[in-house]
């Protein structure tokens, strides 16, 4: 039975920090993503998992986009994705992957996508968002078995993967394809409304609006979903607060602003996260 995402998941996943913690324990989060082209969505990206919270943040990327990374957010670190053994090492010692934002289709990320699954393993989390989500439909890839694993695709991109058009998808077809084709932990359908969809738990979300129809806010979401992986136990729950998040910053936004840039809301994340915080203090 599909249930309504509400502030509950936030209040319950959002947590105080200790007072002794430090980076490490707030997760190191690899971000592959971003070509010559799209550039912008490996940046969207990075920004909103830094200001998600995420302790160490790295963009693996076209170095065409290394000087705008850095005045965007010298926070995080840079690797040139054409560097193997740099990239093959990052892969490895991250806690979560997030690949696909702006990565493009080409023979070179097929490859990306596919050392990314050959070497993710263990504890670690993968999400997997935009052209990865693609490259995988056009090669008949599936998630690798033991990682904890989130696809986040538009309409578009869901339809590419199942093959079954959405108008003619209950919620049981698309649990069956999360399963069986994908191997997906949780599915993200983004659209009006998005489903959250895991194992034995299935929310809908009922906040955000067209104003949200905005290149790079698929993008954002990416990497907030990232940085809660990165810092919350609960995968699951992790990833429905970081959707709820993203949305409910959006619809604040829209009360002032007829159409709600990705950029303002991984702008306003910090702000929104310590108004939590303020109401656990009180608790
Ligand atoms: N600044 C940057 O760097 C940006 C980079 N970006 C990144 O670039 C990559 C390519 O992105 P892209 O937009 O070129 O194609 P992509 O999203 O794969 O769509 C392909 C097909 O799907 C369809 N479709 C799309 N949305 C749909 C929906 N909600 N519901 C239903 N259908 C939908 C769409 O149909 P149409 O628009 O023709 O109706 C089209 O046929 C990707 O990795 C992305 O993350 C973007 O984030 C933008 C900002
Ligand atoms: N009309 C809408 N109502 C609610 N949410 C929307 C609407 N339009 C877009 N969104 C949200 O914006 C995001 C768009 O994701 P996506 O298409 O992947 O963007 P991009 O790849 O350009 O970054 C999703 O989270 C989607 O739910
Ligand atoms: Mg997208």
């Amino acid at each position: 039975m599909t249930e309504e995402l509400t502030a509950t998941i936030v209040h319950e996943i959002i947590q105080k920090r200790p007072s002794n913690s430090h980076k490490g324990d707030f997760g190191r989060v690899l971000i592959i993503a971003g070509n010559q082209q799209f550039g912008g969505a490996g940046l969207m990206a990075t920004a909103a998992a830094v200001n998600a919270g995420a302790g160490l943040v790295t963009l693996a990327t076209d170095p065409v986009n290394l000087t705008a990374l850095h005045v965007r957010t010298p926070e995080a670190m840079f690797i040139d994705w054409h560097d193997d053994a740099e990239l093959s090492s990052a892969i490895e010692k991250s806690d979560v992957i997030l690949i696909g934002p702006g990565l493009g289709t080409d023979e070179f990320a097929i490859r990306l996508v596919k050392k990314t699954f050959a070497l993710a393993k263990g504890n670690q989390r993968l999400v997997v968002d935009g052209s990865a989500l693609t490259v995988m439909a056009q090669n008949n890839l599936v998630f690798p078995l033991n990682v904890f694993s989130v696809a986040t695709p538009h309409q578009g991109e869901w339809e590419l993967l199942s093959g079954i058009k959405l108008a003619y998808q209950d919620n049981m077809s698309l649990n069956n394809v999360q399963r069986s084709i994908l191997n997906a932990n949780t599915l993200v359908l983004k659209q009006h409304h998005t489903i959250v969809m895991s194992d034995q738990r299935e929310f809908q979300l009922k906040l955000g609006g067209p104003y949200m129809a905005v290149g790079g806010m698929g993008d954002t979401l990416a990497g907030i979903i990232a940085a809660f992986l990165a810092q919350f136990t609960n995968a699951t729950k992790a990833t429905e607060a970081a959707v709820y998040v993203h949305s409910a910053i959006a619809e604040q936004m829209a009360h002032h602003s007829y159409v709600v840039k990705p950029t303002i809301i991984a702008d306003f994340l910090p702000n929104y996260m310590v108004q939590i915080k303020s109401n656990l203090d009180q608790e």
